[in-house]
């Protein structure tokens, strides 16, 4: 805005611009009276996204447009704005229009009080209970990102340093919705980022040492060595440029952050991003949300806290035996002990989110009602204790050792507070009768105020002997003394006169004045003097936020393994015994989620599976389309899992040695990743895995190659399992499900690969599905059964009956998948037969007779075009027009 075009504009739009400019990329809610009004762009912006009237206002000759709504709708639509990922100030007036008058300003003071954006915020209305809202920081140097992660709601505050690759998997577990980079990556966004919402900040905030100091300054410490985090310098600047943004945005103190810790991966299993998605921990994979995942099975917490942790703990396996057992062994007393499990349920469930409380408390964005709330959690404290008390299990007793009682802070906000304070600090009636006596007083006065005046009277009656002397009360002397002329003389010599009526006179004395000031501001001290006594109970609860916070985790941690018990009891797991040694041997195991998900009628058949570094490192599993090879894969992904987390499992019985990783490859047309090719996300995970596998690791491969051509792909696979196979360094325990059945032949090559299949059975041309992993391979897909189930046209089936049979007969071995497709075209033959011929030079591989050179070539031509064709997504005409042309072609 130019100086010139300044000078035209009102006061009030000159205020406005000013502070806009200091805060950009935000909207401005700007307070005028009892509105928030916006201006210019941000007045069409949030007039489309609210649906508010936009409206034009005088400025200086000019016309700018505005939109506002009244101050008490902050709450509906404030929420409505950040949720869509903007940023907004919250401008207030600082005085009121009498000040300002007073002082000869044109327009009342303003100040931007609060910035709330999708990362950093207090609002219950855009917080989900049992859901972090971290915000997050990156800073690269080199190969390592520095990052720092934060919930301001909660006063988590974290630093890491990890390699590029890691840092993807780490954003996964975050999911932070919002994440602070340096300017300077604006025009190149790094992808592991690209999918957030990003606020970029000035580059010199993560620049030297500013960050550093402003950790320590904020800590009152000289180092961050006592966090434990003072080496991690990459992180420092990440975290600097967080708390820097955080005292930006909220404009108070943030004394709840009270420590930085180390986030370390080393101490957990290793999962990367796909593998988090794949096996659908916290977020389903089509809809994206909950339902049907591992959380939504296990979350059985019955405090915010724990939700919380409970999400943590699933993104974060523990990989250190003797940690699981503790849970496990907590799990065990607390799942056998009923009664007891059940009372902790009750009392845990009546404690409030001590973390969000305590923070709110600290940061002044409080009330009385949380105050209350915070006392009647605590008081539930020794009940927790007591149902905990006999375990005589190592964590319990710490977590009994962490919740301290507070009885001082609970005794001091019981004794201040009305049982039912209101909602807002401003209007009184927070604090109970007794706790302060200037209060007290106050609203005696203000209570009995005419009983007061006629007291007054009365005395004064009595003293000076005059019975009809009147006390009255008008505007411009306020509460006077009226003696009417006959007794003028006995009018003592402090009274003060003010008035001459005809028949009276009307005075004053300092004693009424002060009365009279009681009376009249009692009310509104009161009030005041409340806001006052708030601030300073609020202060005080508030140094104990450390201890409180202490108390909270406890509390987590205390609710997560009771709901292990309680999911564990009800859906009938067993414990886990998990130990250093190499194999997973899992009895009659189900898959958590796929067994409370089917049709009612519909049992889930239980399956074996055991897993060794020394004969069954490899089990390949054939079966057709829909025999439930993924969820064989899955569940006993989701198991290890399980057991690692330190609950229970669904199986009969349940062995695990411990694994460090599990890696998840699914079936290409299971996951596409917007805009990346097929092939290429399939083959980048599968790098991934040959790079970071270790011995101690699980991986599970659905149908690793379908992206491509049937030999491209089964040269991939095959080969992929040979380097596990044979190299000791990566010779992880895998199950690979598949389609091809030539796949089968590795097992009399290779000692520790052996064949599965999912049994089915065939009846009257159909499929049944008998769900039971047993040993051995398959040479027979079903797909066209199965697609025959599924619904295709019979003209379709039957015709594609013949060109199988035709195939076959031509002793033409041709791959195709279980959808009947077949996977050939003349042109990628020459490749594919070199790639077969360079595996077989290379492995000598068996002779595989894939491809007749023979071939009609009409039959080509057929290949072609049903490779071309995607039956899944024809409708019946189409269908029937590509019979006839493949009919033409074969007359
Ligand atoms: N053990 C089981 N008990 C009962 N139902 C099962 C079982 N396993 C799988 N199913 C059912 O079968 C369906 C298909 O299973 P799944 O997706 O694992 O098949 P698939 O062999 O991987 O198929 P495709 O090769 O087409 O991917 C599941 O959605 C589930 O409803």
């Amino acid at each position: 805005m130019s100086k010139k075009s300044k000078k035209k504009q009102t006061p009030l739009m000159r205020q406005y611009f000013d502070i806009k400019e200091k805060h950009p990329g935000t909207i401005l809610l700007f307070r005028v009276g009892d509105f928030y009004e916006t201006f210019s762009d941000d007045a069409e912006l949030i007039s489309k996204e609210l649906g508010i009237t936009l409206t034009k206002r005088n400025n200086g000759g000019d016309q700018t447009p505005l939109a506002g709504f009244p101050y008490h709708s902050l709450d509906t639509y404030l929420p409505k704005l950040v949720k869509r990922g903007y940023r907004v100030a919250i401008c207030e007036q600082t005085e009121d229009p009498d000040s300002a008058k007073k002082a000869g300003r044109k327009v009342v003071q303003r100040e931007v009080t609060e910035i709330t954006t999708p990362g950093v915020t207090m609002s219950e209305k855009l917080l989900d209970h049992k859901r972090n809202n971290f915000i997050a920081s990156i800073h690269w140097a080199g190969g390592t990102a520095g990052i720092a992660f934060s919930d301001i709601s909660t006063g988590e505050f974290a630093l890491s340093q990890v390699s590029k690759g890691e840092l993807d998997s780490m954003l996964q577990s975050i999911q932070p919705s919002e994440v602070l980079l340096q300017k300077k990556y604006k025009n190149k966004l790094p992808d592991e980022v690209a999918r957030y919402n990003i606020t970029y900040i000035e580059d010199w905030v993560y620049q030297g040492d500013y960050g550093y100091n402003l950790l320590t300054d904020h800590f009152s410490t000289h180092s961050l060595k006592g966090f434990g985090v003072e080496e991690l310098e990459i992180a420092h600047q990440a975290a600097g440029s967080l708390l820097h943004y955080m005292q930006e945005t909220q404009k108070s103190s943030l004394g709840h952050l009270r420590r930085l810790y180390a986030y370390e991966n080393t101490d957990y299993m290793a999962l990367d991003s796909s593998t988090k998605r794949n096996l659908e921990l916290t977020t389903a994979m089509q809809e994206g949300g909950t339902d049907g995942t591992l959380v939504s099975i296990l979350d059985d917490t019955v405090t915010a806290m724990g939700g919380r942790l409970l999400r943590k703990w699933i993104m974060r396996p523990l990989k250190k035996v003797k940690q699981i057992q503790k849970r496990l062994e907590a799990v065990d007393w607390l799942y056998k002990e009923h009664d007891r499990r059940h009372e902790l349920r009750e009392d845990l469930g009546q404690i409030g989110d001590l973390e969000r409380l305590i923070s709110r408390i600290s940061v002044g964005r409080t009330n009385a009602r949380d105050l209350k709330q915070l006392q009647l959690s605590l008081a539930q404290i020794p009940r927790v204790k007591t149902q905990i008390a006999q375990s005589d299990n190592e964590l319990l007793d710490s977590v009994n050792d962490r919740l301290k009682l507070m009885v001082d802070v609970q005794e001091r906000i019981e004794r201040a507070l009305v049982e039912d304070p209101p909602a807002s600090i401003r209007d009184g009636g927070i604090f109970a009768d007794g706790f302060d006596e200037d209060l007290d007083e106050l609203r005696d006065i203000a209570r009995n105020g005419k009983d007061y005046i006629a007291k007054i009277k009365n005395d004064l009656a009595k003293e000076t002997g005059i019975s009809s002397l009147k006390i009255g009360y008008n505007k411009v002397f306020g509460y006077y003394i009226e003696v009417t002329n006959t007794h003028k003389d006995k009018v003592p010599e402090h009274f003060i006169r003010k008035q001459t009526l005809v028949n009276s006179e009307r005075y004053i004395t300092p004693e009424l004045k002060e009365v009279e000031e009681k009376v009249l501001s009692s009310e509104e001290k009161s009030k005041t003097l409340e806001g006052e006594l708030f601030e300073e109970l609020r202060l005080y609860v508030a140094e104990f936020a450390d201890d409180i916070q202490q108390i909270a985790a406890a509390l987590a941690q205390l609710d997560c393994l009771q709901c292990f018990a309680e999911v564990s009891f009800r859906n009938n797991y067993v414990r886990p015994e998990v130990n250093d040694k190499d194999v997973v041997d899992v009895k009659k195991g189900r898959h958590p989620v796929v067994e409370k998900t089917l049709p009612a009628g519909e049992p889930f058949i239980p399956n074996d599976i055991y897993l060794d570094n020394s004969e069954y490192q490899i089990l390949m599993i054939t079966g057709p389309n829909m025999a439930g090879k993924s969820i064989i894969l899955r569940q006993t992904g989701l198991l290890v899992l399980m057991a690692q987390l330190g609950c229970f499992v669904p199986a009969k019985e349940a062995t695990i040695g411990l694994v460090d990783k599990i890696f998840t490859r699914v079936g290409a047309s299971d996951n596409l990743a917007a805009g990346e090719s097929t092939f290429l996300v399939e083959m980048n995970e599968a790098a991934n895995i040959l790079n970071n596998a270790t011995p101690k690791s699980l991986i599970l491969l659905d149908e690793v190659g379908r992206g491509t051509s049937t030999f491209d792909g089964l040269s991939i696979a095959w080969a992929l399992s040979e380097y596990l196979h044979n190299k000791p360094e990566v010779a992880a325990k895998t199950l690979f499900a598949t389609h091809y059945h030539e796949l089968n032949e590795l097992e009399s090559r290779y000692e520790r690969i052996k064949n599965f299949n999912i049994k089915v059975k065939e009846h009257d041309g159909k499929v049944i599905f008998m769900r039971k992993l047993v040993r051995g391979g398959t040479d027979h897909s079903y797909g066209i059964q199965v697609a025959n189930m599924a619904g295709l046209p019979q003209v379709v089936i039957e015709r594609a009956k013949e060109i199988l049979s035709n195939l076959e007969s031509h002793s033409l071995d041709v791959s195709h998948d279980g959808n009947g497709a077949i996977k050939k075209t003349a042109a990628k033959k020459q490749a594919a037969k070199k790639t077969t011929q360079e595996v077989q030079n290379q492995e000598q591989i068996p002779q595989m007779t894939l491809f007749d050179t023979h071939v009609d070539p009409r039959i080509e031509t057929v290949m072609d075009k049903l490779e071309a064709s995607d039956p899944e997504r024809m409708t019946p005409i189409e269908a029937l027009i590509l019979l006839s042309e493949l009919k033409k072609i074969v007359k």
